[in-house]
C-alpha cells in the first residue's frame, strides 16, 4: 500500500519505518526541513533502539523516503497518517493546532479518494473536526479513521511490530477493509469500533496506567511507614490476573510526553461535559508529590541542602530514550538548585536534551557515573539505566564524601545494598534502609 505519514517524531518516524518494514511504500513528511535533511542522510534525530538500522535498510530497499513537501506525499498515497504533536496548553487541554493545520493542508492538496487516519492522541470529537476542515476546503471523497498509537518510547520499534492490539475507529466499511489489510501483518487482534470510542480508548488506557503507578506509589509511601516491602507487595498483587504485574513499579512517579499531558487532557475533556474526574485529579496530584519524596529523603539524610554536592544519575524520564519531556529529573534538579545545592549530573544519552530544558547555574554535566558521584554528599538515582545497575556499590561508597544513596527507582537488590557501605534510601523498602544512628521508621 502507499502510505504518507505526516510528522516524523517518535510516533510518525517509528510508524513510517515499521509500515515500510512490512512491505508498504512509505513517504514521511515533516515541516522541519533540518529534520528531513538529516533523515534523508540516514540519520535518526531521536534515540530509539533498533530504529536507525531498520530505517536505513528500508530506505535502501526503496520503500521509505522523507520530504517536506506535503502535496507530493499526499498525491503519492492512498492512506495518510496524521502523527503530529498534541502538547498541553496552559489549561491542560490538548493543543490541536498542529492537527488542524495538517487537516487544512490535506484539504488543500487532496485530488482523489484517501483514508485520513489520526494517530496523534486527540480528544473525543477531533476526528469529526478533521473531517469538517477537509470538507470545508475540498469536495474530493475521503474517509476518516482514528487509529491511536500505544507504543512506548525505548521499545517503540518492538511495540509497533508486536502490538497487544490495534484499535481502528471509523464509520466507513471501505476504510475498515483497507486498514484491516494494512495492520493484519502486525496482529490479528484488531479492535474495530466507532471513532469516538477509539479516541477515548487511548486516553482511558493512559489514564489507567497512570492510575496504577500512582496507586503503587501511595502503597510504597505506606510501606515505608509500616515496614512492608513494596516490591514484594507488587509482586504478590501482580500474580492475580485481574490486577496484572505490569505498571506496579514504585518510584519517583511517571513522566514523559504522554502520561502527564494525557491525564491533564482527560481531566479537561471530562470537565467540558461537566464531569469532575476526581480519581484522575488525585492520580496527577500523587504523581507530582511523589517526585519530591527524593528531596524529603535527602533532607532527612543531610539536613539543609544548602552548599551540599548532590550527584544525579539519570535525566531521561525512563531508560533507553533521550526524551526528557516532563522528566521528574527536571523538577527535582530545579528544586535542588533552588535549595542551594551544587549538582553533578550524568545520563548516558539524554544530557544534551536535558540541558535545553533546565537553566540552573549550579550544575556540572559529568562524563560517567563515577565522575558524577566523586566527592558528593549524596547520590540520587532518577532513571534506572542498565549501566547503573552493575556498578560496584562498595567502590561507589568509597569515592563519595558521604555514602548516601537515594534510589528513586529501586534499582538495587537487597544483596547489593547489604554488601555495600551505603546509607541507602529506597522507595517503599524500609527494611533496606540503613540509617546511621537511627532505626528505620518501622512501627
Ligand atoms: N511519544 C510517544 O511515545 C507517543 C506514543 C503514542 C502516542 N503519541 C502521540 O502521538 C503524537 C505525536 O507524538 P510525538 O512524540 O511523535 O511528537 P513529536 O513532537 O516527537 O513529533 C511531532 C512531529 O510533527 C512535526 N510537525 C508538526 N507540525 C507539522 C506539520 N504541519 N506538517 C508536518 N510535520 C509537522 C514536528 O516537526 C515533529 O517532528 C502526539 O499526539 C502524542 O500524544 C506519542
Ligand atoms: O511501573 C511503572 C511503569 C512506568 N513508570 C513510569 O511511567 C512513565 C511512562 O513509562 P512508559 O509507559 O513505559 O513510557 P511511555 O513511552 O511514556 O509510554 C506510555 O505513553 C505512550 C504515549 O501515549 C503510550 O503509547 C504507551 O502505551 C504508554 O505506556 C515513565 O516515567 C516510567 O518511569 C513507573 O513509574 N512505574
Amino acid at each position: 500500500m502507499n502510505i504518507a505519514v505526516i510528522g516524523t517524531g517518535y510516533v510518525g518516524l517509528v510508524s513510517g519505518v515499521c509500515f515500510s518494514e512490512i512491505g508498504n511504500q512509505v513517504i514521511c513528511v515533516d515541516n522541519n526541513g533540518a529534520k528531513v535533511e538529516m533523515l534523508n542522510e540516514g540519520n535518526v534525530p531521536i534515540y530509539e533502539p533498533g530504529l536507525k538500522e531498520l530505517m536505513v535498510s528500508n530506505m535502501q530497499a526503496g520503500r521509505l523516503s522523507f520530504t517536506s513537501n506535503i502535496a507530493e506525499a499526499i498525491s503519492q498515497s492512498d492512506i495518510i497518517f496524521i502523527a503530529v504533536g498534541t502538547p498541553s496548553l496552559p489549561s491542560g487541554e490538548a493543543n490541536l493546532s498542529y492537527v488542524e493545520q495538517v487537516a487544512i493542508e490535506i484539504g488543500s492538496h487532496i485530488e482523489s479518494y484517501k483514508i485520513i487516519v489520526t494517530k496523534s492522541t486527540v480528544p473525543v470529537g477531533t476526528n469529526d473536526r478533521v473531517r469538517e476542515l477537509i470538507s470545508s476546503i475540498s469536495s474530493q471523497p475521503f474517509d476518516v479513521a482514528s487509529v491511536p498509537e500505544f507504543l512506548r518510547e525505548g521499545s517503540a520499534v518492538k511495540d509497533t511490530l508486536n502490538p497487544d492490539r490495534i484499535v481502528i475507529g471509523t464509520n466507513s466499511d471501505r476504510a475498515i477493509k483497507t486498514l484491516k489489510k494494512l495492520h493484519r501483518p502486525l496482529t490479528e487482534n484488531l479492535i474495530i469500533t466507532d471513532i469516538r470510542s477509539a479516541e477515548m480508548i487511548k486516553y482511558a488506557s493512559n489514564a489507567f496506567l497512570a492510575t496504577k503507578i500512582s496507586f503503587i506509589n501511595e502503597i510504597s509511601n505506606i510501606c515505608e511507614k509500616v515496614g512492608a516491602d513494596v516490591t514484594r507487595v507488587a509482586e504478590g498483587m501482580g500474580y492475580d490476573k485481574r490486577i496484572g504485574a505490569s505498571f506496579l513499579k514504585a518510584g519517583i512517579g511517571y513522566g514523559g510526553s504522554c502520561f502527564p499531558k494525557d491525564t491533564q487532557a482527560l481531566i479537561q475533556i471530562a470537565g467540558m461535559v461537566d464531569y469532575d474526574f476526581r480519581l484522575l485529579k488525585s492520580v496527577v496530584q500523587v504523581n507530582q508529590d511523589q517526585r519530591f519524596q527524593v528531596i524529603h529523603k535527602l533532607e532527612e539524610a543531610l539536613g539543609s541542602l544548602k552548599g551540599k554536592t548532590i550527584a544525579v544519575w539519570g535525566l531521561a524520564f525512563k531508560p533507553d530514550t533521550d526524551d526528557v519531556r516532563d522528566a521528574p529529573a527536571i523538577d527535582i534538579i530545579q528544586h535542588l538548585s533552588d535549595a542551594g545545592a551544587v549538582i553533578k549530573a550524568y545520563d548516558p544519552i539524554a544530557t544534551a536534551n536535558f540541558r535545553k530544558e533546565v537553566d540552573v547555574a549550579s550544575i556540572s554535566w559529568e562524563e560517567n557515573p563515577l565522575q558524577a558521584a566523586e566527592g558528593a554528599d549524596a547520590l540520587c538515582v532518577l532513571t534506572e539505566w542498565k549501566e547503573f545497575a552493575h556498578i560496584d556499590l562498595t567502590e561507589l561508597a568509597e569515592i563519595m564524601k558521604d555514602p548516601i544513596m537515594i534510589d528513586g527507582r529501586n534499582l538495587y537488590s537487597a544483596e547489593q545494598v547489604q554488601a555495600s557501605n551505603l546509607q541507602y534510601y529506597s522507595v517503599g523498602r524500609p527494611g533496606l534502609t540503613k540509617l546511621e544512628g537511627k532505626a528505620a521508621a518501622i512501627i
